[in-house]
């Protein structure tokens, strides 16, 4: 992110984002309120609940539907001002809706992006083939530049949609859940690739994401979109230190767990029994996760309860005695025990 505080590249003021239905019927407000700023560098993650309005906020500031009220400023003009050309030079999108483009192939549905900046014979220079290229290889696709897009799987193709995005070489890049399809390996990927494209081509990048630990992690700004109407921004830090994360994702039976910086599913038994766990390092940390959805407390201070384990696949293990090899007969174990019982637990 940048230290100074340039003029936002993208801009939200006063803005009502929902649906205009037909006559007699009252609009759909959503959204209302809303007060947001990208500034150039930026990585904003936008996040809220199923059905908050996080694809409903973005489509408005990209235009793809006109405010209900306020106004959306790309580099500080009203984006209901700019041509579409004016638009696309600034401004790359991918939504979550599938794009048509029949049997091209990922170069050609790449070069697309390259389209505002072609002039009317369309005649492609080198500046847009390089442009090209560099998005083929920063969106992980550049292997797959002579496929057919519509053979490719839902993560291939969702990467080719963002490497047209980068084709643009916005100034500002939105992306309704472009990791949905993306496994693990190719999340991390993409989410540095993000940052760098950020911090080194100054784009304020906003991407709507149901990746809770990915935004607070990663982004510089979060847009909580609270499902009662409104969005609060911040950083990240704010944002899970105060309540607005938990009041927003949590309720029975779930919290959040600022450690792990993500939702956890808590036991609706009430407080579990509590063990020593005696381990080191993965041993340790995956016992605790044994011992969690046993329904149990893990602790490293002395109890009536202790859970001594070796390493080994599978790991053997004792709790009071009684003994026992791998995880799922551990947990099988202690769901059968009760803190009220530990004589029991020992001749398990
Ligand atoms: N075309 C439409 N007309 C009327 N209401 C709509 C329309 N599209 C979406 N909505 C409503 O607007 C609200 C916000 O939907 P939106 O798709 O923006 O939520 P979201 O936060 O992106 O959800 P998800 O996480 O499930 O993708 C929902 O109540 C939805 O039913």
């Amino acid at each position: 992110m940048t230290t100074e505080n340039p003029r936002p590249a993208l801009q939200a003021v006063a803005l009502a984002a929902g649906y205009r239905r037909r006559r007699r019927h009252p609009a759909v407000t959503v959204l209302r309120d809303v007060h947001l700023a990208a500034r150039p560098g930026e990585l904003i993650a936008l996040i809220g609940p199923n059905g908050a309005g996080k694809s409903t906020l973005l489509r408005t500031l990209v235009g793809a539907q006109p405010p209900l009220a306020g106004h959306v400023l790309l580099d500080g003009r009203d984006l209901t001002t700019l041509s579409p050309r004016q638009r696309a030079r600034r401004l790359a999108v991918t939504l979550t809706e599938p794009v048509d483009v029949g049997q091209m192939s990922v170069e050609a549905v790449v070069a697309l992006g390259r389209m505002p900046y072609r002039s009317w014979i369309g005649r492609e220079k080198d500046r847009d083939r390089a442009a090209v290229d560099r998005a083929l290889a920063d969106a992980g696709v550049a292997d797959l530049r002579d496929r057919p897009l519509t053979d490719l799987s839902d993560g291939e193709r969702q990467r080719v949609m963002v490497a047209r995005a980068l084709a643009q070489e916005p100034a500002v890049l939105v992306l309704d859940e472009p990791t949905a399809f993306l496994d693990v390996a190719r999340r991390i990927e993409f989410a540095a690739m993000l940052t760098r494209l950020a911090a080194t081509a100054g784009a304020a990048v906003v991407l709507s994401t149901h990746d809770l630990g990915f935004a607070l992690r990663r982004a510089d700004q979060v847009w909580l979109v609270g499902g009662d109407g409104t969005v609060t921004a911040g950083a990240p830090e704010d944002l899970a230190y105060g309540d607005a994360v938990t009041r927003t994702f949590t309720g029975e039976n779930m919290s959040f767990d600022d450690a792990a910086a993500t939702i956890v599913v808590t036991d609706d038994t009430g407080p579990g029994t509590t063990v020593r766990v005696v381990a080191d390092g993965r041993l340790r940390q995956w016992a605790e996760h044994a011992v969690r959805r046993a329904g149990w407390e893990p602790t490293a201070d002395p109890c009536d309860h202790v859970l001594s384990i070796e390493h080994g696949t599978p790991c053997r293990w004792n709790v009071n005695g009684a003994q026992g090899v791998g995880f799922d007969a551990l947990v099988t174990h202690l769901r059968g025990r009760t803190a009220t019982q530990p004589e029991d637990a020992r001749t398990g």
